[in-house]
């Protein structure tokens, strides 16, 4: 059976520390900035097409070695003439350097087809990885984190991981290769021209240094500022409602833009600094060729080298000092996707819900006896949320929680629904310890009818059917019968297929706490937790809502925050928390009859 609805409990602000239990807690930041563990752990993703990626790695191989053989045949070509003058062999060679230059196409184009198929499935499993491992996660993870932040990880830095994949991949190993490649021909025919080309290397690696340096960081700092803002957006938009009944939008806009503006200002220098690269290298490209050209003609003159080999040596010149320069160019690129990557698998190693113990079980049915024994837990170390809770909840009963706000009223409904694990004391369940049962079957046998229904974009009828989604159109229609929503939806110009978007926006709030009961009759579930409205609702609704709950709660146990004195009336138990202790328990009758906080609170009400 699924569950009807995990309905999005006020989950309280970040909790600084975690019960260890509650298993959100992060394992030592050991990956993050580490380098060769990040990309390590990329590795590992693309080795899962180890085919695909030896066949790039050939085509790469053989493109670098092509690139070097076109220059290494003109000289050849130059020499030849030049020594044995004009003959019909330069029709050979014309036909040679066209097939090498072909061949070298070719390679170039396939190595790109083929990295661009082992990108995107690489990304595709990261992101699926990420994804349901964010489904995996406990919920007080979800309470330390910004939803917005979350999706720019899920969304910016895998497109950055992948774009850099794409492209900037392949360049910088087939840089290394033609790198290797030129040095070593180079050296085969002229050590001292090598040496002196070799001159500029210093040059570009402080200078590279010295850039490298500076925009790392900038680049890191820009992506972390990025999901900031992403939350931020994401928490203005759904909070649009309170910022407008507030006045708050200029507060708003004044925040978004010094946000965008330190983006914009780490972007800045990033970029502008990075931007000095390409104009570092082309400089001493030049001056590299300068150099080939006047010692290469003076060693030529002397007759220790030929025209050709200067000829090879201009020509490799530029094809030793490109790498460099693409292997600068995509090192942002680089830096950038690492950031990212990073980012993901920050993510990706916190840990999940603790997973249910080996010998936990699935329960096919449940009667909803529940009971707490001295159940003792606490958000963070040495409190006290809740303070030695005892009682019992026989199948069928309906408990009513009530207490001032803050006493623990929701805390209690996590701890059923283990979302936290108590610090010490047992929940049961029809007498099983509710730990040894698989926290999905768990919840499978629950369903919560809460204040704030959330509804899905779509259909009213997939919202329903979210309930149990194998459940039959007139199995839906009959749940929202019983419910008393059928006849509103009847109403709506679409009826069961009228679309709804994210949150539910176009029905009413009673509409949708109707939606919610018809959702949880669907699940049938053991176990029922209400959270009574408190937002005023028409009375015709409010009395439909009652009778919908009526039949929602008919034989099964519920757990009702109750705010309303009708429900309470009629429930069987009533807890009385209040700082986490439960203070009186009984029905309404025996605790207004005992005189202590409960009936000074219906006292209260009453006046
Ligand atoms: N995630 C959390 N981290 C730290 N403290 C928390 C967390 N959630 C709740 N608390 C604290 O635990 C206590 C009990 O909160 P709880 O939400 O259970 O109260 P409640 O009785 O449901 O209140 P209300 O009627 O206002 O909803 C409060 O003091 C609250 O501040």
């Amino acid at each position: 059976m699924l569950k009807a609805f995990t309905e999005p409990f006020r989950y309280p602000r970040p909790a600084a520390t975690q019960q260890p239990s509650a298993g959100g807690g992060r394992r030592p930041a050991a990956k993050a900035k580490n380098w060769s563990g990040t990309l390590k752990r990329i590795w590992y993703y693309l080795a899962r097409r180890q085919f695909k990626l030896a066949l790039v790695l050939l085509m790469v191989l053989l493109s670098s070695g092509l690139a070097l053989l076109g220059p290494y045949l003109v000289g050849v070509a130059i020499d030849h003439f030049l020594e044995e003058g004009p003959s019909r062999l330069w029709i050979w060679f014309l036909a040679g350097l066209v097939v090498v230059y072909a061949l070298y196409s070719l390679t170039v184009w396939l190595q790109n087809v083929w990295m661009i198929e082992v990108a995107q499935e690489t990304v595709y499993r990261m992101r699926l990885d990420l994804f349901s491992h964010l489904h995996r996660l406990p919920i007080p993870f979800f309470g330390r984190r910004q939803q917005g932040e979350l999706m720019s990880r899920l969304i910016n830095d895998i497109e950055n991981v992948s774009s850099t994949l794409n492209s900037s991949a392949i360049q910088i190993f087939s840089s290394v290769l033609t790198l290797v490649g030129t040095v070593a021909v180079m050296l085969s025919l002229s050590p001292v021209l090598t040496l002196l080309t070799f001159t500029v290397v210093p040059l570009m690696a402080l200078g590279m240094r010295w850039i490298t340096r500076r925009t790392g960081p900038l680049f890191k700092e820009r992506q972390r500022r990025l999901g900031e803002l992403n939350g931020f957006v994401e928490e203005t938009l759904s909070g649009q409602r309170i910022i407008k009944a507030f006045s708050q939008e200029q507060r708003v806009i004044g925040e978004f833009s010094a946000r965008n503006d330190s983006i914009r200002l780490a972007g800045f220098w990033a970029q502008t600094i990075s931007g000095f690269i390409p104009k570092l290298m082309n400089g001493l490209n030049n001056l590299s060729f300068a150099i080939v050209a006047g010692f290469g003609g003076i060693l030529a003159i002397h007759g220790s080298i030929t025209v050709g080999v200067i000829i090879i040596f201009v020509e490799y010149a530029r094809q030793f000092t490109r790498p460099l320069n693409d292997l600068a160019n995509q090192w942002n690129t680089l830096l950038s996707a690492i950031a990212g990557a990073e980012r993901v698998f920050e993510v990706l190693d916190e840990d999940e819900e603790a997973r249910d113990e080996s010998a936990s079980v699935s329960l096919d049915r449940l009667e909803g006896e529940v009971r707490f024994h001295n159940v003792f837990f606490s958000y963070e170390e040495g409190g006290k949320t809740l303070d030695g809770i005892s009682f019992e909840a026989r199948p069928g009963e309906t408990i009513a929680l009530v207490g001032p706000t803050g006493a623990g009223k929701t805390t209690l409904i996590q701890l059923l629904s283990r979302f936290y694990d108590p610090v010490s004391g047992t929940i049961t369940m029809d007498g099983r310890d509710i730990t040894t049962i698989r926290r999905e079957n768990l919840r499978s046998h629950m369903a919560f009818v809460l204040q704030d229904t959330f509804l899905f974009a779509g259909t009213i009828r997939e919202n329903i059917r979210y309930g149990r989604l194998d459940a039959t159109d007139e199995e839906v229609e009959a749940a929202a019968r019983l419910a008393n929503a059928h006849s509103f939806i009847m109403r709506l110009p679409d009826g069961y297929e009228k679309k709804l978007e994210t949150g539910g926006s176009g029905i009413s709030q009673g509409q949708k706490q109707l939606l919610a009961i018809a959702r949880a009759m669907l699940a049938d579930p053991a176990i029922l937790i209400l959270d009574e409205a408190t937002s005023s609702i028409d009375t015709v609704t409010e009395i439909k809502i009652q009778e919908g709950l009526h039949r929602l709660m008919k034989g099964r146990t519920s757990f009702v925050i109750a705010h309303r004195l009708n429900t309470i009336r009629q429930a069987d138990r009533i807890l009385v928390l209040k700082e986490g202790r439960l203070l009186e328990q009984g029905s309404h009758e025996e605790l207004v009859a005992r005189g202590g906080f409960y009936a000074g609170l219906v006292k209260g009400q009453a006046s």
